[in-house]
């Protein structure tokens, strides 16, 4: 097992990383007061809900299990976790296990934020999409018809379980929406870790172990240095939106679950790439390795046919970088650099929505 920090003062927490973490009885030191309420979903719960309860046998532990997908991760479904908070009379030194992929992640993270105005949780992520990122930051929320993550709130847990031996149940398609989140940190950060996955694709893709144990780690350790500069991003942590101002139209419009977030992600940063090689800050061969790395990993490059510029630029203009009405994008210098910026040229984002290359 592999420990990280994340390093935010009297806030700090671990992420153990590793084959059979949830045997280790790691959970129980990380509750605090004797109630505790799993949170997961109809997919995972029969799966792993033994293996994380074991560990708690001297706990009082109740569950709320939601539908399964994001098109749940809304209000309404959200609401229900406080229906069976209350009803189970938890009070504020509760703790939220939040048992599941991004979606369970978010919905419990931020249901964990509102709870008497605030309760413990912990991160026990299912995915990699969600060992890689989601389960680190404390980014929480809910989608609104309208946008993506449009409500919630900065909450931390205060620790995070990453089991890498459950991602041996997860479907293909998954694995592959949490590599566009991996590669997101090579092109973002780190050129020599871009180099590594371009020769590593196949190994991710077949599950080897250490392959795997490399890529979460890694990804873990520059998510965490990132968010423990900047928790709320106002700065440096924007980054990590890199594709995702398109990524987050492609899912919007599509109808949530249509789309995979990690899929969307990958288009959009296709799209980043693009208009980054427009303004002449990458070359076309850089723009190359990228699809070359998306597609290796069983990734779209292109957004849905029927998106219009008209779509894209509707549904991007609420997202949450826009400041004083303009659109910021996060967009590459380098292959593992890259910069939050409103200095790009109009024509040349019309050329990039409109799928000219
Ligand atoms: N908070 C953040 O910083 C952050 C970062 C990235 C993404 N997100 C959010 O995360 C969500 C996407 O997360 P996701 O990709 O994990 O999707 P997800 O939570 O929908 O999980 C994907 C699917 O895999 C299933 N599953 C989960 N673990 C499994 C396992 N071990 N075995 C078999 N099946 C399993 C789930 O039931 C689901 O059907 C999006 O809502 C996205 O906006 C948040
Ligand atoms: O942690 C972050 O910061 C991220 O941006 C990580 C993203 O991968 C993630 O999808 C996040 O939920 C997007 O945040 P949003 O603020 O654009 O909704
Ligand atoms: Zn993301």
């Amino acid at each position: 097992m592999q420990t990280l920090t994340v390093d935010l003062g009297d806030r700090s927490y671990p992420i153990y990383i590793g084959a059979g973490v949830l045997q280790q009885s790691l959970l129980a030191q990380h509750v605090r007061g004797k109630q505790v309420m799993l949170v997961s979903n109809e997919t995972v719960a029969p799966l792993y809900r033994a293996a994380v309860c074991q560990s708690l046998s001297e706990f009082e532990v109740d569950e709320v299990i939601l539908p399964d997908g994001e098109a749940y991760k809304d209000l309404a479904h959200w609401n229900q976790i406080f229906d069976q908070l209350l009803l189970k009379r938890h009070n504020r030194t509760t703790t939220l296990i939040a048992l599941g992929g991004g979606v369970i992640g978010d919905m419990a993270g931020f249901a964990a934020a509102c709870y008497q105005r605030g309760v413990n949780f912990i991160q026990v992520p299912t995915t990699l999409l969600s060992q890689v990122d989601s389960s680190v930051g404390g980014k929480t929320g809910v989608n609104h018809p309208a946008g993506k993550n449009m409500i919630g709130a900065f909450h931390q847990p205060v620790a995070v379980l990453a089991d890498t031996g459950v991602l041996n149940t997860l479907p293909d398609v998954e694995l592959s929406a949490g590599l566009a989140e991996v590669i997101k940190y090579g092109l973002i950060h780190d050129a020599d870790f871009f180099t590594w996955l371009e020769n590593n694709m196949q190994a991710l893709r077949s599950r080897n172990a250490d392959a795997l144990a490399y890529a979460i780690y890694r990804s873990c350790e520059i998510k965490a240095e990132m968010v423990a500069l900047d928790e709320r991003e106002a700065g440096v942590r924007a980054l990590l939106n890199l594709g995702h101002t398109f990524g987050h139209a492609i899912e919007t419009h599509a109808g949530y679950g249509q789309w995979l977030h990690g899929q969307a992600v990958a288009a959009g940063t296709m799209m980043a790439a693009d208009l980054s090689c427009r303004m002449g800050w990458i070359n076309a061969d850089d723009v190359d390795r990228i699809e070359r790395l998306f597609k290796a990993a069983g990734l779209p490059i292109k957004p849905p046919a029927d998106m219009t510029p008209a779509h894209f630029n509707a549904l991007m203009s609420i997202d949450k970088k826009v400041l004083d009405g303009r659109l910021r994008l996060v967009l590459l210098e380098a292959i593992g650099q890259a910069v939050v910026t409103d200095q790009f040229d109009q024509a040349a984002l019309m050329q990039t929505l409109q799928g000219v290359r």
